[in-house]
């Protein structure tokens, strides 16, 4: 599928932009099927989109938020994505909302894992919307160069589920929704800002190796058309 590019003026309009998308589609599942499901990123770019989507006014309490990826650390912890959603998305109108978290204080990375892919997989596929990050290596989700299990992560034939991940670069652990569970999303978006991000997307574009920038398995093989949303 090809990819659109939406391009907004600056960061906060990029992030009403997204916000007025992304609350239209989850009403739209609201209003179609009684519930909607989000799963979104971490990182330094989506806290304005957060906080924008917030306040939207959609019905809520039939909204169920998760996580694109996670840290290996509890939500108390600076570099929790639980805990920036917490701080930033699950405020306002959108408090009433359920979190579905991928990080459990279990045993092992692998029972946290197991566990996330059970408590997802009653929540029911394809998320309406998923909401994706890119880092300067053209990593996407936790879907890293180098990682130990990218191959597998991004291969389509890997089920929908959660996995855990380790790369350099990537800090902690990390568990990271397989590209068969995020690929085919209602609303498939890659929000990205500045120049240099831009950049990255278009080494991305360019022909090369999945495996080098990871960005790609969504750039080609989505079989929803990803929505590129940039501001400079
Ligand atoms: O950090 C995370 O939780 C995500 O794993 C990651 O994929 C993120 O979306 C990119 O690294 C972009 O991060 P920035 O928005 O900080 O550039």
């Amino acid at each position: 599928m090809s990819a659109s590019l939406h391009i907004f003026e600056n960061g906060t309009a990029l992030a009403e932009g997204l916000a007025d998308a992304v609350s239209a589609k989850l009403a739209a599942a609201i209003e179609a099927r009684g519930a909607a499901s989000i799963a979104v990123s971490g990182g330094t770019t989506p806290k304005a989109f957060f906080q924008a989507l917030s306040r939207r006014e959609i019905d809520w309490t039939k909204v169920t938020v998760t996580l694109v990826d996670e840290r290996l650390v509890p939500p108390e912890n600076e570099r929790s994505n639980h805990g920036l959603v917490a701080a930033n998305l699950l405020q306002n109108k959108a408090a009433a909302a359920r979190f579905l978290p991928l990080y459990h204080a279990a045993a092992t990375a692998e029972d946290a894992a197991a566990t996330a892919s059970r408590s997802m997989a009653a929540i029911g596929t394809p998320f309406d919307v998923v909401i994706l990050g890119m880092g300067t290596d053209g990593h996407t989700a936790s879907f890293f160069p180098g990682g130990t299990r990218l191959k597998e992560a991004i291969d389509p034939a890997t089920p929908r589920g959660v996995i855990t991940m380790e790369a350099d670069g990537a800090g902690e652990t990390r568990l990271t929704f397989t590209f068969s569970s995020l690929e085919d999303a209602g609303l498939l978006v890659l929000h990205i800002e500045g120049d240099g991000k831009k950049e990255v997307l278009a080494r991305a574009e360019a022909p090369g190796d999945e495996a080098e920038m990871p960005i790609r398995a969504m750039l080609r093989r989505a079989t929803s058309p990803l929505q590129i949303y940039w501001a400079p």
